[in-house]
């Protein structure tokens, strides 16, 4: 590979004048498609005024797509394929007045080997070229051959530099520099589902929405039927992530945390840790699934309908059939219950024929409305309204026992027990877990739709109940699930893929891992990995690929002097380029900030976008999760393990926080650190 250069001997003309040439000129191209798409009339195409507001949006749209991002390059690689076919590759589509491509988007087939062909596989690429920007300027470039034996393979700087770079501000996208084992993940098929195992920092988030672009570029239309989805840990996690698809001009993929996806009621209260855990283990689902249809009987009397002068008869037996037979099916409580008139009355039909009548459809559909059937379909196949029921069975003993029995034990049962029944729906203190059970109520009533695919970050964390909310909202299409078992902080953290993709509904999903650490220098992931032991022995110590050492620091302060160590910390990192972010358990919060206040450095709430101007977050441990800031400072790992309910949390709570740096760590303590931290 050659260095970035700026003139080859040999040549006249420097390449990288030609590439700027050809840079202007997709610029140009790129105004003419947007001006173009402005100039249309849709005067004459558009029927009606609906349609037009429909083709008008679109046009919208596409204009907004369309649009050269200031500072972006509009395209990052060249490949030339043999014999003598080049493609310049970016984030989008640009062609020429005759149609002619001149930048290709990276999704496109012939893209691909821009980030697979390698020495050993080239994939017909005589030569990948990587371009170099300062802003929106082209500055360098950097070649392989990948066919030439001469040349020997070297890490690409530019590639390096990217990585190196300091953060401030929201996730970026990795389109320029997508690696061949992410880039696999990327761009699989859109049928399978998948779940990816990463160490802290391997690009997971990263990998699961430039999935997300890639599938709405090659699936465009079902996917604008269907739907996508982006599932996320916390709104401030999502506000972190939500530049990043835009950036890669798709604006329509919903970003969501659990707790929004099943707010059907107003969430007000925190279950202990154990009521937690057994509302959301999968045995609930048996529990709910039974309460359902606990209201379902057979009637003993028969269903008398009258029309004109003749009445009709359906005897008891004959609608205890009817049910039997629509409970032994597959359907949904609510259909089934939708059903039960128009058999009724199919039943009644039957003894009109029988009599010599010839109804017709109109009849059936009187009959299936008729005071009779409809008083028949109400006491044996009663309404159910999700947030009742699953009210009743926590507040009422003697139905939860019938309904839970040989499920729940009687311990496990009066855990989840309200101690004191609220008086309605709306007043009742609903947890986030109840409301989960809600969502299971409502899909056992109508099934909920099915998106085409969602994404799943930060699954660790997610109790089976939960994997099952988000399970029916793939179930006809599929999911990549992104985690890493050993920073699963809920008492009810998956210990195994397979178990959590089982709750899924997609036992058949291939369980993939990324081994690359992109964000945490090498000497901080090997601190924290001495916590890998005893959080998840079976996984490997994460790599680093960033060749800075980074700093790294322990240090030992008085009890009173932490908090002022703690902010002159903040304020050597405050020297350094990029983010700070200073990372303290809950109950440290509060003395932090009024330390920092006191000394006059202002902070900002995370999830507040950093900028030049305002770089130092104070982040809770417990929001710390999928977060990166170039420099953090830890204060009091011991506090941080504390705030959580059992050793092993406490332990994974502060892997978490002690992984989310990218060119610095200080961790300062005054109580003795973890055993496997403490030793030299
Ligand atoms: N191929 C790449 N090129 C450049 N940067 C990358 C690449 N892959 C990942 N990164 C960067 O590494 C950092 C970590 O990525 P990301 O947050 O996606 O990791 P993660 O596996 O989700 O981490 P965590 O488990 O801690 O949430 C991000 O800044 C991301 O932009």
């Amino acid at each position: 590979m050659s260095a970035p250069a700026h003139s080859v001997p040999g040549h006249d003309r420097n390449p990288l004048d030609d590439e700027r040439a050809h840079l202007a000129a997709s610029r140009a191209a790129l105004r003419a498609m947007r001006e173009e798409a402005e100039a249309l009339d849709i005067t004459d195409v558009a029927a009606n005024w609906v349609n037009a507001e429909v083709l008008r949006a679109g046009l919208d749209a596409r204009v907004k797509a369309l649009a050269d991002l200031a500072g972006t390059p509009l395209f990052f690689g060249r490949l030339d394929y043999v014999p003598d076919r080049s493609f310049h590759i970016g984030r989008r589509h640009v062609h020429d007045a005759d149609g002619d491509p001149m930048v290709i988007d990276w999704r496109a087939p012939v893209s691909q080997p821009f980030y697979r062909a390698s020495r050993k596989e080239p994939m017909d690429v005589a030569l990948r070229r990587r371009f170099g920007y300062a802003g929106g300027e082209l500055t360098a470039y950097e070649d392989e051959r990948l066919t030439d034996a001469e040349e020997s393979g070297t890490a690409s700087r530019l590639l390096q530099d990217e990585i190196e770079r300091p953060r401030v501000g929201p996730m970026r996208d990795i389109v320029a520099t997508i690696q061949p084992e992410q880039d696999e993940i990327v761009r699989a098929g859109i049928e399978g589902s998948l779940c990816v195992q990463g160490a802290p920092g391997t690009g997971k988030t990263a990998v699961g929405l430039h999935r997300v672009a890639y599938l709405l570029y090659t699936h465009r239309e079902r996917l604008a039927r269907t739907g996508t989805l982006v599932v996320g840990p916390n709104s401030s996690f999502l506000r972190y992530i939500e530049q990043v698809l835009p950036a890669l001009g798709e604006m329509s993929v919903r970003q969501s945390t659990v707790a929004e996806l099943t707010a059907h009621v107003p969430v007000r209260a925190e279950d202990g840790a154990e009521a937690a855990r057994i509302k959301g283990d999968a045995r609930m689902a048996r529990v709910l699934r039974r309460a359902v249809r606990s209201g379902v009987r057979v009637p003993d009397e028969p269903c008398v309908v009258v029309r004109g002068s003749r009445r009709w008869r359906v005897p008891a037996y004959e609608l205890a059939e009817l049910i039997e037979e629509l409970l032994g099916r597959d359907i949904r409580y609510g259909a089934a219950r939708d059903a039960l008139p128009q058999r009724i009355a199919h039943a009644v039909l039957v003894r009109m024929e029988q009599a010599g009548e010839a109804p017709d459809d109109r009849v059936q559909d009187a009959v299936a409305r008729n005071a009779a059937v409809k008083a028949v379909v109400k006491s044996c196949w009663p309404a159910v309204d999700p947030a009742r029921l699953v009210l009743r069975l926590l507040s009422d003993p003697g139905f939860l026992a019938e309904q839970a029995d040989g499920v729940l034990t009687a311990e496990e049962q009066r855990a989840i027990l309200w101690a004191k029944p609220p008086r309605g729906v709306g007043s009742a203190r609903w947890s986030a877990a109840d409301a989960v059970l809600i969502d299971e109520v409502n899909d056992l009533v109508s099934r909920t739709t099915s998106l085409g695919h969602v994404v799943l970050d930060e699954a660790q964390d997610l109790s089976p109940m939960q994997y099952r909310a988000v399970g029916r909202r793939c179930s006809t299409g599929s999911v990549t699930v992104l985690g890493d078992i050993a920073q699963g902080t809920t008492p009810w953290a998956t210990a195994s893929w397979q178990e959590a993709l089982r709750h899924l509904g997609k036992p058949a999903a291939a369980v993939e891992e990324l081994t690359l650490g992109f964000r945490v220098p090498r000497q901080v992931i090997a601190y924290a990995s001495r916590l890998l032991p005893e959080i998840a022995p079976e996984l490997r110590e994460a790599t680093s690929v960033r060749e800075s050492p980074g700093d790294f620091s322990v240090r030992a302060c008085a009890r009173g002097e932490l908090d002022d160590a703690v902010v002159g910390a903040c304020r050597r990192a405050l020297l350094r380029e990029g983010s700070v972010g200073l990372i303290a358990a809950e109950a440290r919060v509060p003395a932090l900030a009024r330390a920092l206040e006191s000394a006059g450095l202002p902070y900002l709430a995370p999830g507040a976008e950093t900028s030049e101007g305002a770089r130092l977050t104070l982040v809770p441990a417990t929001l710390a999760k999928g977060l990166e800031y170039d420099h953090v400072v830890l204060d009091e790992p011991a506090a941080v393990t504390d705030g959580e309910p059992d050793v092993r949390t406490g332990l994974r709570r502060l892997y978490v926080c002690l992984t989310r740096a990218v060119s610095g760590l200080a961790v300062l303590h005054a109580a003795p650190l973890p055993a496997a931290l403490a030793q030299e």
